[in-house]
């Protein structure tokens, strides 16, 4: 269940309530196991989300463009996926290449000091950044002797960790079968071949997935479970879109918050709305979307969504398993884009965001900058930012400073209702005056002996709906 099965009266007539998405943490931290996923293929599909096993992993990058800082803030980028994985991280190692070797992603020399650190470590796990091919990282686990794993595969992972709806789980599933298919002849023999050795347990970072030796068994199996969470997904998908319009019968007009992950996307929806939904200092906290229902100062309706992070060179396999989610944003009427103003690099990460935003096809809908963490950022890189991009607005969803300015710029920036009409509603329809009071803009309102007289500006269903008691 996500938090998008509430009905449409609902959504117009009740506050939400708390929701209790603060015990997210507690669960995501205890011992999962899918539902659904052990009915007909019991013997590859089982899926077992363990519990989170504390990994000692070192890290390796080959840094190929831009500057020393660019290659500072990606590896701190990927030891904070690391720790969001649930790793601990003992060492790293950056080598400059323009590109990064066929075989063993690292040159020779490299490699020989990976060797070193992972032994001097006592490391169990590397993580290389970037998308390795099978055979680069059978190569350095050949070399290594402990679990290789690339950043898609640690990316898979932490999702894997947090999916908690039924169909974030599938779309995860999904993901990390794809990326999986890719593997399999790179994968299995590789760590049967080390079973005995530290990596034998499949635990942990890539071993959290369908267990790969039975998978290599049957290829075949693999392509039929593909196919049935693709018609699973399918269908939870209508469902999503029988919601979505209702809401658009009745034009409650949507904003979707997007940005980086960790960039504060779950914090201001609580700040705006009260929602208490999950917030932590880890990446992709979020992964289902949380819609919550706010009002203009007039009195509108409209309903704000939070929803999963974007990350640079965020896992293809997962756009496309997350499509459905991701594609809620492209039908906004408005997007927050959540910047993280105190970040090393916000510029890196809105470019990012918007990489992701032009994939699922949301670029035509308006985007409204939000620079957040004013409280923490430096002054300086602030006033950058708003020379960049007009019409930013600066916010702390921490301290609320800048809150009241962002409310006001929602306002302005949502779809004004376009037929202007007058009406005289009987008495006895009071839903539509309450509708009214809720969706339009009201230039004036008056009780006669008749019914209640009302100038307005409405949204074209309604006024349809409206149109018998039409006076002007
Ligand atoms: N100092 C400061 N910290 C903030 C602010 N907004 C959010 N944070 C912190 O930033 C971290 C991430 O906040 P979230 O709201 O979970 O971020 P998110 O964008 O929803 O993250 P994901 O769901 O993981 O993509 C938390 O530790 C928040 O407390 C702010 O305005 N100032
Ligand atoms: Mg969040």
């Amino acid at each position: 269940m996500t938090d998008h099965d509430f009905d449409n009266a609902e959504l117009l007539d009740e506050e939400f309530d708390y929701d209790g998405a603060q015990d997210d943490l507690a669960d995501r931290h205890s011992l999962r196991r899918v539902d659904g996923l052990r009915t007909e293929l019991d013997d590859v599909t089982e899926v077992e989300y363990r519990q989170l096993r504390l990994e000692r992993v070192v890290l390796a990058s080959v840094w190929a463009t831009g500057s020393q800082e660019d290659a500072d803030n990606a590896l701190a980028e990927l030891t904070l996926l690391a720790e969001t994985a649930g790793s601990e991280v003992l060492g790293s190692l950056v080598q400059r290449r323009s590109h990064p070797d066929p075989a063993t992603y690292l040159g020779s020399g490299k490699v020989a000091e990976l060797v070193e650190l992972v032994q001097a470590t006592d490391a169990d796990t590397v993580v290389c950044d970037g998308e390795l091919e099978p055979a680069q990282l059978r190569n350095l686990e050949d070399r290594t002797k402990v679990k290789v794993v690339d950043r898609t595969a640690l990316i898979l992972d932490i999702f894997a960790q947090h999916a908690k709806s039924a169909e974030g789980k599938a779309q995860v599933e999904l993901a990390q079968l794809q990326y999986l298919k890719q593997r399999l002849r790179g994968w299995g023999g590789n760590l049967s071949r080390q079973a005995g050795g530290r990596v034998a347990g499949g635990a942990g970072i890539g071993g959290r997935g369908p267990g790969e030796t039975k998978i290599e068994t049957d290829r075949r199996r693999i392509h039929t479970r593909i196919a049935q969470l693709r018609r699973r997904l399918r269908d939870m998908d209508a469902t999503r879109e029988g919601k979505r319009a209702e809401r658009r019968r009745n034009q409650v007009p949507s904003v979707a918050i997007v940005g980086y992950t960790n960039a504060g996307k779950s914090s201001l929806l609580n700040r705006l709305t009260g929602a208490g939904v999950l917030v932590e200092d880890a990446l992709f906290a979020t992964l289902d979307p949380t819609t919550r229902r706010s009002e203009t100062d007039d009195g509108r309706v409209y309903t704000l969504t939070d929803t999963v992070g974007f990350v640079r060179h965020l896992p293809h396999d997962l756009v496309e398993a997350f499509r459905s989610t991701l594609e809620e944003s492209a039908q906004a009427d408005l997007l927050l884009h959540v910047v993280d103003a105190a970040d090393p690099d916000p510029e890196g990460q809105i470019a990012a965001v918007r990489t992701v935003l032009a994939e699922i096809g949301a670029l035509h809908v308006p985007e409204l900058l939000v620079l957040n963490k004013a409280d923490r950022a430096e002054e300086a890189v602030v006033l950058a930012l708003r020379a960049n991009h007009p019409g930013a607005v600066v916010v702390s969803a921490r301290t609320g400073e800048g809150i009241e300015e962002l409310l006001q710029r929602i306002d302005a920036d949502l779809p004004t209702p376009e037929v202007q009409l007058t009406v005289l509603v009987p008495y006895s329809r009071g839903d539509l005056v309450d509708r009214i009071h809720r969706t339009a803009v009201i230039g004036s309102l008056e009780h006669t002996g008749e019914g209640t007289l009302i100038t307005a500006r409405v949204r074209p269903g309604l006024a349809d709906e409206l149109a018998e008691f039409r006076r002007g």
